[in-house]
């Protein structure tokens, strides 16, 4: 890779610009490389010293980091376009940058190369109210469009509990405590545009469109949803948008043991409860979130739900879930009604990755992310906590249980080795388990860097060969963040 440019050196022009390839003979890039950049996107948005390049060389999980050799910020689709275009001419590996909150290591520049961030192009490009959607650039965050929509009375409901870039939750299909009631982003993107490493731009549904439904062809959008910045870079998202509900209460219960709780959510769900949200904890979780966000819950496992609709019906659906959960051996029901403690519970609940880091100070996060046909949970959830116990870990468990998806979200001091192969060994047998009951490595957080053998196991070697055979389609050159989702 990083072959020679050919492109003819043009003279440097400002001191920024200076300094800049000095630090650009350090990454290694070749220097017309770096130029061509520069003269594709302004020499203000392009950065080769350490400091940047180590911030764009990792994300939120324990991975250590690859820096890439050269980072780029975007300010449109056409700069997008070109910079794609250079790589690939030359073979340079370009990672696509959102906010660098995933968990996988999908932004770590394994082969170096040109880390392509795409937090400058944040316009909100249009909003249909009548028709419940909007079109948004790459850098447009999540908590950013629903300030937005706020007058509206609309939201986008998926919510990763981080802040993340909309088109990076396009990249890693992302999802959260809402899915339950509204679905994953595969459920909730419309359109994308996306650009390809030779430099094409395309709309997956076709240029505007924007329907509910569409029997039209291949489904192009949700091949990209989850590609994980391996196919291309998308630009702009057309979502769905929905109704901010009329009416929202919340409440937390504790049980004697997990598969107390965990009965519940299976009971619960297969009564056809149309609840907003059911969010497990088991007890080393809750006392980390009394430890972190300062709260007294009684330290048991526990279940945090949402209710949500008309003032009457909300009470109905309430009532029928403390019935089944009571029958399980619920106690300490505590409600939610006003907005400040709905919000202090839930931004507790989202809290919780740093308040399981908290337990180990200094660690960083080896999350665990095993989805199962809900039946399954059980199983899957006490067989987890057998392994966490055996290992002899800290092993906090967390799930968005009424999609039958839960983390064990493992504090991970990275220089201590011993440590950190127990928790992969657990980690992986966590997955092992998910798969032999019909269940996934990955509900949320993608494979990354950290789930491609996984990915193997699970998809078979003939699916591979096939999702190759597409990547080759698309990325005949492989420039597309290398290293990641495939198995080398
Ligand atoms: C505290 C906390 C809590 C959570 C989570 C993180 C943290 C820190 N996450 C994980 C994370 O927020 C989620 O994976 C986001 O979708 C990542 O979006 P970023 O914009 O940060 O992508 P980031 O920059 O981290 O990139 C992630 C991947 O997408 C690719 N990518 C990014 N933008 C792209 C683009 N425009 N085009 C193509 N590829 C692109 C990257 O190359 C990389 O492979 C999560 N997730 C979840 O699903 N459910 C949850 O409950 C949570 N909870
Ligand atoms: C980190 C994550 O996925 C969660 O808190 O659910
Ligand atoms: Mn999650």
């Amino acid at each position: 890779m990083h072959g020679q440019t050919g492109i003819e050196p043009r003279t440097l022009q400002t001191q920024t610009d200076d300094c800049w390839l000095a630090a650009a003979t350090k990454s290694k890039i070749p220097d017309r490389f770096a130029q061509a950049v520069v003269d594709i996107v302004g020499s203000e948005n392009v950065s080769t010293t350490d400091a940047v390049r180590e911030q764009h060389g990792h994300d939120e999980s324990y991975h250590t980091t690859s820096p890439p050799d050269i980072v780029a910020f975007a300010e449109s689709t056409e700069h997008v376009s070109q910079v794609a275009k250079l790589c690939n001419d030359h073979e340079v590996p370009l990672i696509p940058f959102g906010s660098g909150t995933g968990l996988e290591g999908g932004i770590n520049a394994l082969k170096g190369g040109l880390c392509l961030d795409l937090s400058k192009m944040k316009k909100i490009l249009s909003v249909h109210p009548e028709d419940f959607d909007c079109t948004v650039e790459a850098g447009v965050t999540r908590v950013t469009l629903n300030n937005y929509l706020r007058d509206t009375g609309l939201t986008f409901p998926i919510d990763p509990g981080a802040d993340a870039s909309v088109c990076g939750m396009c990249a890693t299909s992302a999802s959260g405590t809402n899915a339950v009631r509204y679905g994953t982003m595969r459920e909730n993107v419309l359109n994308m545009e996306v650009v390809l490493p030779d430099g094409r731009v395309i709309h997956t549904a076709g240029k505007g469109r924007r329907t509910k439904k569409t029997s039209a062809g291949y489904n192009l959008t949700n091949l990209f949803v989850g590609s994980e910045g391996t196919l291309g870079i998308i630009t702009q998202a057309t979502l769905r948008l929905h109704g901010i509900p009329e009416a929202t209460i919340s409440a937390v219960c504790s049980f004697n043991t997990i598969q107390e709780a965990v009965d519940s959510t299976v009971q619960i769900l297969q009564m056809g409860i149309p609840i907003a949200r059911i969010e497990f904890l088991d007890e080393v979780s809750v006392d980390a979130c009394n430890r972190y966000s300062k709260l007294d819950m009684k330290v048991a496992p526990s279940l945090f739900f949402e209710f949500t609709g008309s003032p009457d019906t909300l009470d109905k659906q309430a009532e029928v879930v403390k019935d089944i959960a009571s029958m399980n051996g619920a106690s300490e029901f505590k409600w939610a009604s006003k907005p400040e403690e709905r919000n202090q519970l839930w931004k507790a609940r989202h809290d919780i990755l740093y308040a399981c880091m908290a337990l180990n100070p200094g660690s960083k996060p080896y999350s665990t992310d095993v989805c199962v046909p809900i039946s399954n949970l059980p199983e899957v959830i006490t067989r987890s906590k057998e392994a966490i116990q055996k290992a002899g870990v800290i092993g906090p468990i967390v799930g968005h249980v009424g999609d039958g998806n839960f983390h064990v979200f493992f504090p991970t001091d990275r220089s201590n080795p011993e440590e950190v192969k127990k928790i992969s060994d657990v980690s992986v047998y966590m997955a092992q388990i998910a798969m032999e009951l019909d269940g996934t490595c990955t509900g949320e957080h993608g494979i990354g860097m950290g789930k491609r053998g996984l990915l193997q196991q699970e998809i078979g070697d003939e699916g591979m060969e096939v999702m190759k055979q597409l990547k080759s389609t698309f990325d005949p050159k492989g420039i597309m963040n290398p290293g990641k989702v495939f198995p080398e």
